[in-house]
């Protein structure tokens, strides 16, 4: 499942992370990657240990973490260090698959919040090849798209502009995919019953199904 969540930063955040990173001096963003994914790496990312930068990731990260959208499509246990990383022109991220593993934290879901306005640069399209075929995505600037780390995907070379983005992953409570997606699905509709009928008998009982589904499903 791929899933667009709309306004993760308002307009002050994106203010003020947008103006942090302008001020910020990046590094090849190629030392961060898989050995493999390394050949095709062609970004630029701010240092990772940039004292200066922990309370922007913190903030970026709790806001995150408290979209209500992410967490029950997302079930997340743990955030890697969010990555936060620029292209410019000529700049693309090849065909990769992302390391299972990363600091000792199993990456099951990736996301991309999207900084820069989209209008702003021309290119820069996250696309992740999904049997169906290709899906290419360029968010509004404050959005997020969350989407399976198992998956195959590139970045697009940037022609024009410049593209900020905030790129971390997600080591969830449900393993699965496909219980993750069917959990999401559950909680969204019993929610939406709870909106137009209240507290009913019926709500009770999806309600206990989605608790014993998790109860049988999640992981520490
Ligand atoms: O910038 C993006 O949208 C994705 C970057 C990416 O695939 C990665 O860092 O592994
Ligand atoms: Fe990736």
């Amino acid at each position: 499942m791929f899933l667009c969540i709309a306004d993760i930063l308002d307009r002050n955040d994106l203010e003020a992370v947008v103006g942090r990173l302008n001020a910020t001096t990046f590094d090849d963003g190629s030392a961060t990657a898989g050995w493999h994914a390394r050949l095709v790496k062609r970004n630029l990312q701010a240092r990772r240990d940039e004292p200066s930068l922990e309370e922007l990731r913190a903030r970026l990260a709790a806001r995150i973490l408290g979209n209500p959208v992410f967490q029950l499509a997302a079930r997340p246990k743990a955030l890697t260090p969010l990555l936060l990383s620029r292209y410019e022109p000529g700049m693309s991220y090849g065909t990769h698959v992302d390391d299972a593993l990363m600091g000792g934290l199993r990456t099951d879901l990736a996301f991309t919040l999207f900084l820069s306005d989209p209008d702003s640069y021309a290119g820069g399209e996250l696309v992740i090849e999904a049997p169906g075929g290709e899906e290419s995505f360029k968010l509004a600037a404050g959005s997020l798209l969350l989407y399976p780390a198992t998956t195959l995907h590139r970045v697009e070379p940037v022609t024009a502009g410049h593209r900020l983005a905030a790129v971390g992953w997600v080591r969830s409570h449900i393993r699965d995919a496909s219980r993750r997606e069917l959990l999401f699905d559950l909680d969204t509709a019993r929610r939406a019953l709870f909106e137009c009928h209240g507290k009913t008998a019926e709500f009770d009982l999806l309600s206990k199904c989605s608790a014993n589904l998790l109860r049988m499903w999640a992981e520490d």
